[in-house]
């Protein structure tokens, strides 16, 4: 098993590319394939330590799943299915995809609902991001300042992606033991 799992929801599949995106930077010693969340067990879910978890944000600042439209389950339906468990002693990092230019008052809403779920949970989620460069109204997921998670918005800001994601993963990389 790869230290690492990495995991993601996606309905148009931006998300999808950016995890795949992330794997390709490790070997799989160090991250497990990019998985969608509608593909893994509770059991194999709480086995790694160390978890890179993605999502857009869909229908009015939720999490994507059926009720937010989407075509197969996501995060809404795999979060019930891991409610009980203790993610204490786990470190957790999250990435946002949202569109802020679409949806300013509920931007990158669900990465906020993530960061709430695993900290309740007892997770330590690290990898918070300046929200400099970006405009928005309103997020969920800004807390004390910062973005909980990478915050991404590969409809207006296609071109910052790459630089964002290296630089988020050298941020992260000392709590995660990674050598870049
Ligand atoms: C119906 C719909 C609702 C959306 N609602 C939000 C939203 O509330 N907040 C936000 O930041 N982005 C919102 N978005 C933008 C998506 O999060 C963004 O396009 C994302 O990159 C999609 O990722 P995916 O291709 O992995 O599904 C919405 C997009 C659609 C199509």
């Amino acid at each position: 098993m790869a230290k690492i799992g990495l995991f993601f929801g996606s309905n148009t599949g931006k998300t999808r590319k950016v995890a795949k995106s992330i794997k390709k930077r490790f070997d799989d010693e160090t991250m497990s394939d990019a998985v969608n969340v509608n593909r893994v067990s509770a059991e194999d879910f709480a086995q790694y330590q160390f978890l890179i978890l993605g999502t857009p944000t869909l229908g009015e600042g939720e999490l994507p799943g059926l009720s937010s439209d989407c075509e197969n389950e996501s995060w809404e339906e795999f979060l019930p299915k891991i409610e009980g468990l203790d993610f204490s002693g786990k470190t957790v990092a999250l990435f946002g995809l949202g569109d802020q230019v679409g949806y300013p008052e509920n931007f990158l809403d669900a990465m906020g609902e993530l960061h709430s779920f695993f900290t309740e949970r007892g997770a330590k989620v690290v990898g918070a991001w300046s929200t400099d460069g970006y405009e928005f109204e309103g997020s969920t997921a800004v807390v004390d300042g910062k973005f909980v998670g990478l915050a991404l918005d590969l409809d207006n800001q296609s071109g910052k992606t790459d630089e964002r994601v290296a630089a988020w993963l050298a941020q992260i990389a000392p709590e995660f033991g990674l050598s870049l």
